[in-house]
């Protein structure tokens, strides 16, 4: 068994409907599946524990219950010590979660709480089994006031996207994965994104072989926004890239630090891959309509997104524009003007509300935050689980920006959901640093990637 995170390839995810179907069917042909599930819980809590003390065991009423419970008696017939109550024995080594799974369908009941409680404060490590209890799995959101913040979650049978967006990365600490030993038979409900690859470069190409990307935005007293984007694009390997920055004296040059960078016009760029929108203002509402009717491919940011959000006329733009051309990337917030909605409801349900905005605007969207959401019409949406703190810092949208429309330069012909998880992935594996990361230095880090 190994932690799941960076994972080595893209894995299915299935939500609550999903898995209950899968075991449903799985436990025809093979009914020791709770057998399984314990020896697996009882193999990772012996290789986790901390000390001498009893495993303290804390099972609920239904079958997560019941996996808490065969891997008690395998742990009691090693001759490990072992506890199953609501409360705690004498400094424990370790807590395995087994109160509530899949099965959380209301807020934990005050006695369920109370035992959350009990099992945070005692100072052991806590594994829990499948999920951490009170975390619902389709959405990563805590049923009610509490549920468990985990040290480890071992989840079996299916990997459930919950325990990967929302608030679900705050709840499994280091995540596992034992399938049981079951194959699903049917498709996912959603992607986890695997390795993300970098565009070739032949041995003979030349900067014309690598596209041209066009940055709009910058506006007074935000033109960092837009050169932290033109620089990601510069670093992904773009062939040359310019930059429009809004109120920019014609004797000024693109970027100082940067001498690469190129000042450049939609009227004279018009294939280039278009990045537009960050630290824009309101300005750039004025620019929309001819950036969204020229430009072939698109990856629109921050103001950009605002402007669509205030006007219809803009929307319908969005919505006429080729299939697979578009690339919106909203955090929250910007998501829920789009919606024309509030945080909370985003946030309630990621995957669903990239998936909503994807279909009402007909585009790709990147849905920033912990367990980034990628989403387009007629595809399974993907879920990142790279990023972290490191990348809560003003710029670090900015740079993915960039780096999608570097990516894209590159590959003309690859659609906007391919050229999305990539750049996603690769800009939270690039993220993955303790402490913070200046969006200059994301910048490094993504152009030595891998
Ligand atoms: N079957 C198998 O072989 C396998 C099963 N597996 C394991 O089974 C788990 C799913 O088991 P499950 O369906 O029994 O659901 P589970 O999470 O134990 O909870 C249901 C119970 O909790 C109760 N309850 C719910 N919410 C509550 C609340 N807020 N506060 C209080 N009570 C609440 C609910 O009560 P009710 O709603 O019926 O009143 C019901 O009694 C899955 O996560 C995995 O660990 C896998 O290992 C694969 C093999
Ligand atoms: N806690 C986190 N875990 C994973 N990714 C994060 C986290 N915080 C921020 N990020 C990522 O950092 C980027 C922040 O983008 P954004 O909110 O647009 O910032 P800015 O506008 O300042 O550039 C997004 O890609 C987001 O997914
Ligand atoms: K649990």
């Amino acid at each position: 068994m190994h932690p799941l995170l960076p994972t080595q390839q893209s894995l299915p995810l299935f939500n609550v409907a999903a898995s209950r179907r899968i075991e449903a069917r799985a436990l025809l042909h093979t009914p020791d599946l709770m057998a399984r599930a314990g020896l697996a819980v009882a193999k990772l809590a012996l290789a986790l524990r901390r000390g001498p003390g009893p495993i303290w065991i804390v099972c609920g009423p239904g079958n997560n219950g019941g996996d808490g419970r065969v891997a008690e008696q395998l742990l009691t017939r090693h001759g490990v010590g072992t506890h199953i109550a609501a409360t705690p024995p004498e400094q424990p080594a370790l807590v395995i979660d087994a109160l509530l799974g899949l099965g959380l369908n209301r807020a934990p009941s005050a006695d369920m709480a109370a035992t959350i409680t009990a099992m945070q404060a005692c100072g052991a490590p806590i594994l829990a089994v499948d999920l951490p209890s009170g975390l619902l799995a389709d959405t990563g959101q805590a049923a009610g006031n509490c549920a468990v913040r985990a040290d480890h979650t071992l989840a079996l049978l299916t990997l459930k996207p919950g325990l990967l967006t929302g608030e679900g990365r705050a709840h499994t600490g280091q995540l596992w994965f034992d399938d049981l030993g079951v194959t699903p038979d049917e498709p996912p409900t959603a992607l986890l994104l695997g390795p993300p690859t970098r565009p070739d470069r032949r041995p003979t190409s030349h900067k014309g072989s690598h596209g041209e990307v066009l940055v709009v935005g910058g506006a007074p007293g935000m033109q960092g926004a837009a050169r932290l984007a033109a620089r990601a694009a510069l670093a992904c390997g773009a062939g040359r890239v310019y930059v429009d920055l809004l109120d920019l004296a014609a004797d000024e040059v693109a970027d100082p630090v940067r001498p690469e960078l190129m000042r450049g016009r939609l009227s004279r760029l018009p294939q280039a891959v278009g990045v537009v929108g960050c630290g824009a203002g309101h300005g750039i509402a004025h620019d929309m309509p001819g950036l969204l009717h020229t430009l072939p491919r698109l990856v629109i940011d921050a103001d950009a997104l605002n402007a669509i959000a205030a006007d219809a006329d803009l929307q319908d733009a969005v919505r006429r524009r080729p299939p697979a051309s578009t690339v919106l990337t909203p955090h929250p917030l910007e998501a829920a003007r789009l919606l024309a909605c509030d945080v909370a409801s985003i946030q309630c349900d990621r995957l669903a509300a990239a998936t909503e905005l994807a279909r009402q605007l007909r585009c790709t969207v990147v849905l920033k935050g912990s367990g980034s959401v990628v989403a387009s019409p007629g595809e399974c949406p993907a879920l990142s689980g790279s990023g972290g703190p490191a990348l809560a810092t003003a710029g670090s949208g900015d740079v993915l920006a960039g780096w999608l429309g570097g990516l894209w330069a590159q590959q003309p012909d690859a659609p906007a959901h391919a050229i999305a998880c990539q750049g996603v992935e690769a800009h939270g594996r690039a993220g993955e640093v303790p402490g913070v990361l200046c969006a200059g230095d994301l910048i490094d880090r993504l152009a030595h990637w891998p």
